[in-house]
């Protein structure tokens, strides 16, 4: 039986993160080595040239399940029909940078974004927002498309929780897939709380297996969060490769379901559950089944892990205030 392909809309196909995604996405690794996929490549017009360059490199690959490239400056068609849309295209911060600052030069973009997936994407788009702030991005963004169900607009903290889980890894000398139950709570910044007290470690519990909560709080969270910051300063560029593989992940998961017994960090518009308010994107520990997510409820939340996410949660409410007075949402 012939499937009908699979639509998939990439904004900034022609950035560094686009560049290591595309391929990955022809190739099956966002939805399966069955499911055939027709790519839509929006990027400014300055990029366009760089895009179909990369269209080329693609044709090139005869990728059994690539069925089409479309590339396009015009963000209503290459949302038209979209199934799933990855929402990359954004300014990256550059060195010195602090992501506040791109809350104004980035919240543009995403609100003509959201309102051509609005008018044109498929009834069951999944998008998720990598470009940055990706949470509050995602927020202008899930604003603009009142007709799209709410939450399916996403923002990515799964690199942050693969980054968290092979800073555990190292520091206990566990293989990465030992390793379950993590969670990243709140903003995908400097803020965000990686969380151990939950997760186990070939089935015991981490914070007691590590036990040295001086490491977790000066090595480990600081490690983890600050890790974009400390990759631009490496690379001279901020993560691409990390960042699409997280990507992939993130889709990936959403789509096919969290192992038994596992959860993943997703960033999701709140439903109050944690404290937490309403409606902001933070992430969360969540469950997937059949393409829906759920929160993981009933984790206690001792002090230690309380005053972080409240800390990371307040720069989220403080952004969405900001953005609120920009006229974004
Ligand atoms: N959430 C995460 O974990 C995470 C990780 C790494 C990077 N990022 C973010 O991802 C974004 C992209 O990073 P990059 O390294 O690929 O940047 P890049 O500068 O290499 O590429 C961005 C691309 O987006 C395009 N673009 C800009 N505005 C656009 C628009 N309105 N519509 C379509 N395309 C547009 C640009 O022309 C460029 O080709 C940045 O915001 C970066 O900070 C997020
Ligand atoms: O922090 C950044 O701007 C880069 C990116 O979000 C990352 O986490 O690598």
């Amino acid at each position: 039986m012939t499937r009908t392909p699979v639509n998939v809309t990439v904004t900034g196909a022609a950035g560094q993160i686009g560049y290591a995604l595309l391929f990955r996405i022809a190739s099956g690794q966002l939805l399966g080595a069955d499911v055939p996929v027709s790519l839509r490549l929006l990027e400014i017009p300055q990029g366009l040239k760089a895009a179909e360059g990369t269209a080329m490199e693609l044709d090139d690959c005869a990728f059994p399940l690539l069925r089409g490239i479309e590339i396009t400056d015009d963000a209503n068609a290459a949302f038209s029909g979209a199934n799933v849309a990855l929402l990359v295209g954004a300014r990256p911060r550059t060195k010195g940078m602090e992501r506040g600052d791109l809350l104004s030069a980035n919240g543009g973009i995403f609100k003509p974004q959201g309102k051509a997936i609005n008018d044109n994407a498929a009834d069951d788009i999944k998008v998720l927002v990598v470009g940055n702030p990706a949470n509050t991005n995602a927020l202008i963004a899930q604003a603009a498309a009142p007709d799209v169900p709410a939450e399916r607009f996403t923002a990515m903290t799964r690199l942050d929780h693969n980054r968290a889980i092979s800073q555990l890894a190292a520091k206990t000398g566990a293989q990465v897939t030992d390793i379950k139950r993590l969670t990243i709570w709140g903003n995908h910044s400097a803020t965000q709380y990686p969380d151990i007290f939950h997760a186990e470690i070939a089935g015991k519990n981490a914070a007691e297996t590590v036990n040295d909560e001086q490491w977790l709080a000066d090595t480990f969270i600081p490690t983890v969060a600050k890790r974009g910051a400390a990759i631009i300063e490496a690379r001279g560029a901020s993560s691409a490769a990390s960042a699409a593989n997280a990507a992939i992940d993130h889709v990936h998961t959403w789509i096919n379901g969290t192992p038994e017994g596992d959860w993943t960090s997703m960033g999701i518009p709140s439903d109050g559950s944690y404290g937490v308010p309403e409606g902001i994107i933070s992430s969360f520990p969540v469950t997937t089944k059949n393409g829906a997510y759920e929160i993981v409820q009933g984790l206690d939340i001792n002090d230690f892990s309380r005053a972080r996410i409240d800390a990371s949660v307040k720069e989220l409410t403080e952004e969405r205030d900001a953005v609120r007075e920009l006229g974004l949402l």
